[in-house]
């Protein structure tokens, strides 16, 4: 058992001082050499590149730093040598401060009678096409600050090239936790091997240019001494789900799984609060009502007849005095800001004691009246999108200032935040948990308000908010990545969210593949 939640694995993302104690934390406590490790570390790189090639002919450049991620880079080139690849091996010299490992595994390359070509400058630039292969062991967990000089023009060149790129554990030039202020710095890697846990700059958008697939290679740190740092941010993979699962008992009933309360809609936008309606159900929420404006009345009766409606005005919510006893209520979908609806809204917050989820336009009344998240009961769950969170926290730098705003907002408010988008996130104080399931397929209309009905019904059933936030969010990416494979990104829809909710939980019980670290 271990993780943040006690689950029996949880999938931490490390910064690179935790990595770096992790390193030596190895050492010490397995009682191996650092020279081991990376032996250890680099082999299975090129395990990796050897199952995929096979042995084919394709010219393969290693460039190597001069630290450790260099090192990686010539025990892997050792490997492709005395597999009898076509193999070229560099040395980016940008300083003389090379490190032991570095140092031994040059020898040890030498001694073979493969010697790297030094790279210097400019001139020393080799021809790389199109068709080759490169391995980026110039820079890894050990940048401290933005590549510079030749070697920033070379990873220029590397780029310009638009050559296959296989970095090892980080693209040179990536901070791991914070923003890259010179983008021309920067590696683009096709593909990334990165050690024993993903990183945070690997998961943020404004690093879409220099990331795109990669994968966490276990190199076997010391789990227990990672533990002990106590990481802030995990990645959610189905380990973490798994047991967050409440199985149903024989002599349940409906009254046993909660009843949520979907409050929301305006003319034209009655859509919004059925989808979110349906999921508070159809993830099992034992009694589900919603709360619309008249015009909504004979809409969600008809297309929802398990759910229970209750009415407000003609075409607007303004008062907000529905009858029903909820142990939860999700509320915002297609709900509008008009004036009426957010003197309504502000008087419901303020004698609510109900725990919310607050979506859509609900966010953005608390943006035009910051005060009013003062009423919201702790653990408070809001799902803002990208515009509605800019509303929310202020603008932001980068994505790691973002994070900090949102850590603040969370910690100040004592609420739960969820940033709606290919990672989503969900920040709980000081503590992040990063999505790992999803595409580009839920980039369609509603599906934040199916999401909002997911975590709504599960905070119904008696899942703390957290759990619900992290497990909805999970099987809401997770119902994209099944379609996939029967449907196209294009015709998936938001009721599609819904239609692939069963396979996403049933896949929780496919005991193959459990650990889903790539994306
Ligand atoms: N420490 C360990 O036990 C292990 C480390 N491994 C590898 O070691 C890497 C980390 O190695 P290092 O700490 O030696 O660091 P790097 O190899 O990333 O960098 C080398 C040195 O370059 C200097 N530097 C930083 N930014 C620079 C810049 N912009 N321009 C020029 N020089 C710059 C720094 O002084 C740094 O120490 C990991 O990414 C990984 O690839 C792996 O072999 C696994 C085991
Ligand atoms: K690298």
């Amino acid at each position: 058992m271990r993780g943040f939640f006690y689950y029996f694995y949880a999938m931490y993302i490390l910064t690179s001082n935790q990595i770096k104690q992790a390193d030596q934390a190895t050492i010490e406590h397995k009682n191996i050499t650092s020279l081991e490790l990376m032996e250890h570390a680099a082999t299975l790189c090129f395990n990796w590149l050897h199952s995929r090639l096979q042995g084919q002919n394709i010219e393969i450049h290693v460039f190597c730093g001069i630290g450790n991620n260099g090192g990686d880079g010539l025990v892997i080139a050792r490997h492709l040598f005395q597999h009898g690849y076509n193999v070229h091996c560099y040395i980016v010299n940008f300083s003389d401060k090379r490190s032991d490992d570095f140092l031994t595994n040059y020898n040890h390359l030498k001694e073979l009678g493969e010697w790297p070509t030094v790279i210097s400058s400019e001139k020393d630039f080799p021809k790389v096409d199109f068709e080759d292969i490169v391995i980026d062991a110039i820079l890894g967990n050990g940048l401290t600050r933005k590549p510079a000089g030749f070697t920033k023009n070379l990873i220029q060149y590397i780029n310009s090239t638009k050559v296959f790129t296989l970095a090892i554990d980080f693209p040179s030039g990536l901070f791991s936790n914070a923003s890259v202020i010179d983008k021309d710095s920067v590696l683009r890697a096709g593909h990334t091997l990165t050690f024993q846990t993903p990183k945070l700059a690997f998961l943020l958008p404004e690093n879409k240019n220099f990331i795109n697939t990669w994968e966490v290679l276990d190199i076997g740190l010391d789990e227990n001494f990672i533990e002990s740092l106590k990481p802030t941010t995990h990645y959610i993979t189905k380990n973490d789900v798994i047991p967050m699962y409440q199985s149903r008992n024989k002599w349940d009933h409906k009254g046993t799984y909660g009843h949520s309360l979907i409050i929301g809609g305006s003319f034209g936008k009655i859509g919004a609060v059925t989808l979110t309606t349906k999921a508070a159900l159809k993830i099992g929420s034992g009694l589900v009502s919603a709360y619309v404006p008249k015009c909504g009345y004979n809409i969600l009766q008809i297309s929802i007849p398990e759910a229970m409606v209750e009415v407000d005005s003609d075409k607007l919510l303004t008062h907000y005095n529905f009858k029903t006893k909820p142990s939860v209520i999700g509320i915002g979908p297609g709900m509008g800001t008009a004036e009426q609806t957010a003197i309504g809204f502000e008087k419901f917050l303020k004698n609510n004691k109900i725990p919310l989820v607050i979506d859509a336009d609900a966010i953005n009344l608390i943006a035009q009246q910051p005060t009013l998240i003062e009423y919201v009961p702790e653990k408070t769950i809001l799902t803002p999108h990208p515009k509605e969170l800019q509303r929310l926290v202020g603008e932001w730098k980068n994505d790691f200032d973002k994070l900090e705003k949102v850590i603040s907002y969370s910690l100040k408010h004592n609420v739960l935040i969820i940033i709606k988008g290919a990672h989503t996130t969900i920040v709980d104080g000081g503590f992040l948990f990063v999505n790992s399931t999803g595409n580009p397929a839920l980039a369609t209309a509603g599906s934040g308000d199916v999401l909002t009905g997911i975590i709504t019904g599960f905070i119904a059933q008696g899942y703390s908010p957290l759990k619900a936030a992290i497990f909805g969010v999970y099987l809401h990416g997770k119902t994209a990545d099944i379609a996939l494979q029967k449907t196209s990104y294009e015709t998936f829809t938001s009721s599609s969210i819904l239609e692939y909710l069963p396979d996403a939980i049933l896949d929780l019980f496919n005991q193959e593949n459990t650990s889903s670290q790539e994306s």
